[in-house]
């Protein structure tokens, strides 16, 4: 296993640790997510965990009833009291980028419901400031041409349409595309954050702002080192 994958599962092991029974969970999406619906899925099988899951893609909803995980959609009076999710990056306050697997829409959806939002991630994902990682948007296809071209004339970024390797657009699991910013460097998150909201023809972005209280940063060695918001 790679180191990368090493911290990934570590990680998703400790977050498998939290859930109680008889809780509501929100489960996110990608690669480390996978691990903790492994060891949560675990946990079902062999402990008899009682829980309802709401996951927050297509991908999620196919690996946790693999699990025989029960799944239940997100309502006023069923949220979560716990939100496992992924990061693209996370800076030292975890505001977070997330949507490099496109499913930030319903994964901040299903973290800001939540009582509790706890991310996951192996130790790259550490970031002092947010924005090597380009950042995704959500955007009604009809839109894309000028969105892109309101991106270019007011943030001077190029945005990238996200598209498969057949050279399709990527198309999300609410029929939206996916612009990548590559900004390079975000000064101040939650401003862009509210400015990229305002165009026309964006549904969301993937900055996470205020939302994750906790990281569960998993190291190459197998160590999880907890992470709370600095001030
Ligand atoms: O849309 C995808 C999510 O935001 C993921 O949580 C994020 O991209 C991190 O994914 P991974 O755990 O695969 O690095």
């Amino acid at each position: 296993m790679s180191n990368t994958n090493i911290g990934k599962q570590a990680a998703g092991g400790v977050a498998a640790g939290l859930v109680r029974d008889g809780m509501v969970v929100g489960i996110g999406t990608g690669s480390t997510v996978v691990y903790f619906i492994e060891a949560l899925g675990r946990r079902v099988q062999t402990e008899g965990l009682k829980i309802r899951a709401i996951p927050t893609s297509e991908a999620t909803v196919a690996h946790a009833s693999r699990w025989g995980i029960p799944l239940v959609p997100l309502t006023p009076q069923t949220r979560p009291d716990l939100t496992i999710d992924g990061a693209d990056e996370a800076n030292p306050r975890l505001d977070l980028i997330k949507g490099g697997g496109g499913a930030l829409l319903r994964e901040k959806l299903v973290a800001a419901a939540a009582a509790e939002f706890v991310v996951i991630a192996d130790s790259s994902k550490r970031v002092e400031h947010l924005g090597a990682f380009p950042l995704p948007l959500a955007v009604v296809p009809f839109a894309v041409p000028t969105v892109a071209a309101q991106l270019k004339d007011e943030f001077e970024v190029t945005p990238r349409l996200r598209l498969l390797a057949d050279g399709e657009p990527y198309i999300t699991d609410d029929g939206l595309y996916i612009l990548d910013l590559p900004f390079g460097l975000i000064k101040r998150p939650a401003i862009l954050d509210k400015r990229l909201k305002v165009i026309t023809g964006v549904v969301e972005t993937g900055i996470f702002i205020g939302l994750a209280k906790r990281l569960l940063l998993g190291h190459p060695d197998g160590r999880v080192e907890n992470i709370y918001p600095a001030d």
